[in-house]
């Protein structure tokens, strides 16, 4: 997979060559590079911000360096992915999609956005997904592209070393995991389930859907609900 980011902050990134993404990279399973939006500027003082037409606090994200730059590292098959305050919540089945495609690149917004102009002109050219990790603002989109990244480095072949890993885990089947343990038996007076050392594999099962089913409604019912019925069924009566 091609990741392509601008941003105007790009050492923001040095995380992303660390531990199994920086893996990814050195493998060649994640071909990821980072640009400076300053590249695409061209006074004397690199400005990539202007004050906001119709007023307003803070400062807005110029238009020509943005064309620029999309100009020059989007390719036909990129889809532009924007962390925004006013984007769609991001997912895991999101995480998956973005998975599965060839070119992503990442638009970092600092300030108070970017001139809407951009992000208009690409979709005339590109899918463009404008993603909200949260109900919250940030002081820019870096913290988020690095979110995003974890969530889709680890769903590429070959990156998690267990791919089992990827099947149990919380929302992925659409319902949160069950809690799990390790040595020692007993720590500070707490011991770990029986049924999780009783090498019965079915009765493992069984209660790891149960706990998985009971953390899910207890917090949350919302995807509780969404859970299709018929796999509620289909499962403990297959058990
Ligand atoms: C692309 O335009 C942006 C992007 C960002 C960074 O992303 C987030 O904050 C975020 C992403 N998921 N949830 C929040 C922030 C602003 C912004 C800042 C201040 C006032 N208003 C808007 C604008």
């Amino acid at each position: 997979m091609k990741v392509d980011i601008v941003s105007i902050f790009p050492d923001y990134f040095a995380p992303l060559d660390l531990s199994l993404i920086g893996k990814a990279r050195t493998t060649g399973t994640l071909d990821l590079t980072v640009h400076d939006l300053r590249t695409w500027t061209s006074d004397v003082h690199r400005t990539v911000d202007d004050s906001p037409y119709g007023g307003g606090p803070g400062m807005v994200m110029r238009p020509e360096p943005w064309g620029q730059a999309l100009d020059a590292v989007v390719s036909d098959g990129a889809t532009l992915v924007v962390p925004s305050p006013v984007g769609k919540p991001f997912t895991q089945a999101d995480a998956q999609q973005l998975a599965g495609l060839d070119h992503l690149v990442f638009a970092c917004g600092r300030y108070e956005g970017i001139d809407q102009r951009v992000i208009d002109e690409a979709r005339d050219r590109m899918p463009v997904r404008e993603v909200s990790l949260g109900d919250y603002v940030l002081f820019g989109g870096e913290v988020a592209v690095i979110v995003i990244m974890e969530a889709i480095t680890r769903l590429l072949p070959g990156v998690l070393g267990n791919a089992d890993s990827l099947t149990e885990e919380s929302h992925a089947a659409g319902l949160l995991e069950a809690p799990v343990y390790t040595k020692p038996l007993a720590w500070r007076g707490r011991e770990v389930p029986d049924v999780l050392r009783s090498g019965d594999h079915g009765r493992i099962a069984r209660w790891r859907r149960e706990q998985s089913l009971l953390r899910t409604a207890d917090r949350r019912p919302d995807m509780y609900d969404a859970y299709p019925p018929d796999l509620l069924d289909k499962w403990d009566r297959k058990a």
